[in-house]
């Protein structure tokens, strides 16, 4: 049987403050880089959800020593040339960064590996990374051409590569500049529209030779990076799901403080003003490493709204609690170009219009993407998470605006990128 979660918020406005945990896709990158390197890494702020704990696990299998206390972790490494053939499997869980950085990583390594991956991730799709790395002369093998895990991949010297991303992926980007670190000559990959960009900004702060030029990264192959320290700012991903509640809740004010602020992730931002909520901005930190600074959100009439194109990767990851806050919104929100939200942890068009439904929105799939009618009265109910953190987030954040209790199935997914997610929506609503 299935486990659930029940929970009634619907007399509930949010207030407060709320430090929300550390960035993932930062704090897996910090442990990968943190093990390429030599020397000892210092990281603040680390997300201590399974997908990073995962990423750990991985590196010490590699002979790396890690030891974490709460969010603080270092890193001791002789570098990824000293690293130890591992005697089992590597186990990537539920993350999809995990296993395409990863397959970026040891394909030019000097061992030999199995990566796997639990049974939503075993379903997504390896290709788009491994077939431009196939291209470097990697050599990887697994079902479907190598496209999904278990992959067995025996690390070799590479050869660098002009690549053109056919879709916009932060993973696929990175795993291809992971290659080219180890690959002779300078690697470049072109991205049509811009997605986040956390692997360079770090790699340089390591000391790799890195350029930019308009939508191509450069990466020069063979040089040495050397440990440093990390700060991990605020996850704006997690943050966004209270931030959307707070934009949705007549009365609702929340500060966000240590949230990160890197322009190719803040396009929820952008839609909550655009929709009507108002977004205020200060303490912005700015200067090597990551941006963040202190964001508060308060209430405002919202309206309905077309998004697609170039904000689509800067937000992609907060599309479902953007199409539960289009259900408050007046008018028609249309979601397009993200036919991305087909290939995450579950197909995230089809689950977050099913389990809207359910609870009496106005909402269609369409291939890439949804449109959303409202705004409508939620009535509440059992709504499934498909095992996705993000569809289970939503749910909960559903509470907020329905009139009936909201049963979640399956809520313990949520630890995936917000193990305290329950106690600190229990910390920000206050009675109306
Ligand atoms: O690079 C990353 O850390 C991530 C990139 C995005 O995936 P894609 O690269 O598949 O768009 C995002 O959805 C994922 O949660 C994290
Ligand atoms: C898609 C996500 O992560 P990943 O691809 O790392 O599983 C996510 O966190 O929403």
């Amino acid at each position: 049987m299935v486990s659930t979660k029940t929970i009634h918020y619907s007399k509930s406005m949010l207030h407060g403050e709320l430090s929300v945990p550390g960035d993932k896709s930062i704090s897996h990158r910090a442990v990968m880089i943190g093990s390429i390197a030599e020397g000892t890494t210092s990281i603040a702020g680390f997300l201590d959800g399974d997908d990073c704990l995962r990423t750990i696990d991985i590196f010490k299998r590699l002979g790396v020593s890690i030891e974490r206390n709460g969010t603080e972790v270092t890193v001791i490494s002789p570098g990824m040339r000293q690293w130890q053939e591992p005697s089992a499997d590597l186990y990537a869980g539920n993350s999809g960064t995990t296993a395409r950085l990863m397959l970026g990583i040891l394909a030019g390594s000097n061992i030999k590996s199995v990566l796997t991956g639990d049974e939503s991730l075993s379903k997504r799709p390896m290709d788009r990374v491994t077939l431009p790395l196939l291209k470097m002369g990697a050599e990887i093998k697994g079902e479907q051409e190598s496209n999904l895990l278990p992959l067995s991949i025996t690390g070799k010297s590479l050869t660098a590569i002009d690549y053109a991303m056919p879709i916009a992926s932060a993973q696929v980007k990175s795993a291809i500049l992971f290659a080219g670190l180890n690959a002779e000559g300078t690697t470049s990959v072109s991205e049509k529209t811009v997605s986040r960009d956390h692997t360079e900004r770090m790699l340089e702060q390591f000391g790799a030779t890195i350029g930019k030029e308009d939508n191509t990264v450069f990466v020069k192959g063979g040089s040495q990076l050397h440990g440093t320290t990390v700060q991990v700012p605020g996850d704006i991903s997690s943050a966004a799901f209270f931030m959307a509640a707070t934009a949705m809740i007549k009365g609702s004010s929340v500060t966000f403080k240590g949230v990160g602020l890197n322009p190719t992730r803040t396009g929820i931002l952008d839609i909550l003003q655009s929709m009507g909520a108002r977004v205020e901005i200060k303490d912005e930190t700015k200067g090597i490493g990551e941006p963040s600074g202190t964001v508060t959100i308060t209430y405002g009439t919202l309206q309905g709204m077309e998004i697609k194109g170039e904000v689509i990767p800067r937000l992609i990851d907060e599309l479902p609690i953007i199409a539960l806050l289009a259900t408050q919104a007046s008018g028609k929100t249309v979601i397009k170009d993200a036919g991305e939200l087909r290939v995450k942890e579950t197909d995230r068009i089809e689950a977050v219009t099913n389990e809207l439904i359910k609870i009496g929105a106005d909402v269609q799939a369409t291939a890439d993407g949804m449109i959303i009618h409202g705004p409508t009265v939620l009535t509440g109910g059992q709504m499934a998470s498909y095992g996705d953190h993000r569809i289970g987030m939503m749910a909960a954040i559903a509470s907020l605006v329905s009139l009936q209790p909201i049963t979640i199935e399956d809520p313990a997914c949520i630890s995936i990128s917000y193990p305290q997610f329950f106690e600190d929506l229990e910390i920000l609503a206050v009675n109306k």
